[in-house]
């Protein structure tokens, strides 16, 4: 195909326009009179449309699967697992995971852990790196996988000790990650496939990490079994004590890739939406000051610095408000491919054939006049709010950062209070400013937005 789109893409001219692959499709969905467009020569329908994303994740939603193309990428890794699961074997860990999830036991599970991983690990650093620079996305990918890990597997990995050390679960999880959704970068599937049949290059190094992993997740296993799950929160646990293992003679391995989508879908989404907070506060000082206002009017001038409960949270709307708004400016996933099981036709009339992979996405969407007004490019919690100054929530399919419908985000309530909580502590005893005001984030590829060469910031202790 040599239409303008395609011609485009392949040969990445898009580059000197544009500082993000995102940043491009955002301006051509902009442009789109459906506001979706396609790249044929990745039989790719890509949309922005609210209607088109309803579509997608609800009323035809049996039409839109994740697909064997999107399962091989992650299958090495994942195995079974609900990430990574279509039909039976998802829907049955989906109905499992939203009830432990739901419970209030659970809640008061993660609470602890994200209290106890800020008072004995992220505030010291912070403390001591006071008046130096400290790389915040480094450090809050570390705080998310401790957290995560004690969640999903109640296994700590110690990553945001002060010494910052070298986690060999933390490394195998970051390489087993990065290689898989780099297969997706590859010319063609072939490619990968070739490699990974005969071991070598970044397929090898692949099998190598994902080995670790699994070596370590069953050790894991084998000492919870050794010691006993009853009673205890973490989600294996309760995964076991639901008798996962002995449902239709699933074996460990099973347990083992409940966990790790666990990981992978609840660690660097939580790190990116943290990191993105911080580098939009630091360029709008003005909605740092209200929100250590609206905290200071909610838990009174002398707070004891304790972590304030779920209840004062949810008071403070200006700062859910605020994550919100940067999780719409920088959504963690900023694009989620579908693949079309039959013909379709969306509702702005676009033809959708069998086996078109059809992408909604969220990044696009937050920049998208249509949706959010002319000054959508603007970090404004206050859109969020009403008259009254309470928080309101938008659709799911104009603001489907957390996806939407039958497969929407099992973590979300999880993590909009983990992000609140972290972003409440640091900022009532920190400023934290980029070092270098003038630059620009650029993502790598990846499954989730990471800033390339990571965030360098100013942290200071704030006078009182
Ligand atoms: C800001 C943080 C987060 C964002 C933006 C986010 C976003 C998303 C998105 C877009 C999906 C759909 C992915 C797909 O189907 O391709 C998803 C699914 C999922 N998320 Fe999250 N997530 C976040 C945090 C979490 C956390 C902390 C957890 C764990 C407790 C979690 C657990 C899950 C699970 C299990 C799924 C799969 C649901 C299913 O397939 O039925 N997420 N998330």
């Amino acid at each position: 195909c040599d239409c303008h789109v395609c011609s485009t893409y392949l040969s990445a001219t898009w580059r000197p326009s544009f500082p993000n692959l995102s940043d491009w499709f955002a301006h051509l969905l902009s442009a789109s009179a459906t506001s979706t467009i396609r790249v044929h020569v990745t039989r790719n329908v890509i949309t922005a449309s609210p209607a088109n994303v309803h579509h997608i994740l609800k009323s035809n939603f049996p039409n839109y699967p994740k697909g064997k193309q999107f399962s091989a990428l992650l299958g090495d890794l994942l195995g079974r697992g609900i990430f990574n699961a279509d039909g039976h074997r998802w829907l049955f860990q989906r109905k499992m995971a939203s009830l432990e999830l739901g419970s209030v036991s659970v809640r008061v599970f993660a609470s602890d852990v994200f209290n106890s991983e800020i008072e004995s690990r992220l505030l010291p650093l912070l403390a001591d790196a006071a008046g130096g620079e400290l790389d915040m996305q480094d450090v809050f990918r570390r705080f998310a996988f401790d957290t995560i890990s004690r969640f999903s597997f109640g296994y700590d990995p110690g990553c945001l000790e002060i010494s910052l050390p070298e986690s060999e679960f933390a490394a195998a999880f970051d390489a087993a990650s990065r290689l898989s959704a780099e297969r997706a970068m590859a010319a063609s599937p072939v490619v990968w496939r070739v490699k990974r049949f005969l071991r070598v290059g970044s397929e090898r190094r692949l099998r190598e990490a994902i080995r670790t992993v699994d070596r370590l997740a069953q050790e894991v296993i084998d000492r919870r079994r050794r010691t006993g799950f009853a009673g205890k929160s973490d989600l294996l646990s309760r995964f076991m004590a639901a008798g996962v293992e002995d449902s239709g003679g699933e074996d460990d391995g099973y347990l083992r890739d409940i966990v790790k989508s666990f990981l992978l879908a609840g660690r660097d989404t939580v790190a990116s939406g943290l990191t993105s907070f911080f580098w939009l506060t630091s360029r709008n000082p003005a909605v740092e000051a209200k929100i250590r206002s609206e905290a200071e009017a909610v838990l009174g001038r002398h707070h004891n610095d304790a972590v304030p409960s779920f209840a004062e949270m949810t008071e403070m709307h200006y700062l859910t408000s605020a994550v919100y708004e940067t999780l719409r400016l920088f959504p963690p996933v900023q694009f989620d491919s579908k693949f079309a099981l039959n013909d379709d036709v969306l509702p702005d009339g676009t033809i959708v054939r069998k086996g078109d992979r059809v992408t909604y996405h969220p990044y696009a969407m937050g920049r998208m006049e249509s949706i959010w007004g002319p000054d959508r490019l603007e970090f404004r919690p206050e859109r969020w709010l009403n008259d009254d100054g309470l928080f309101v929530p938008r659709s799911p399919y104009e603001y489907p950062v957390f996806q939407g419908g039958s497969r929407v985000c099992l973590g979300k309530e999880m993590a909009i209070v983990e992000m609140k909580t972290v972003i409440l502590a640091v900022i009532r005893r920190f400023n934290v400013r980029v070092a270098d005001p003038g630059h620009e984030p650029r993502f790598s590829p990846g499954l989730t937005a990471t800033v390339s060469g990571g965030l360098r910031m100013v942290v200071e202790e704030v006078k009182r």
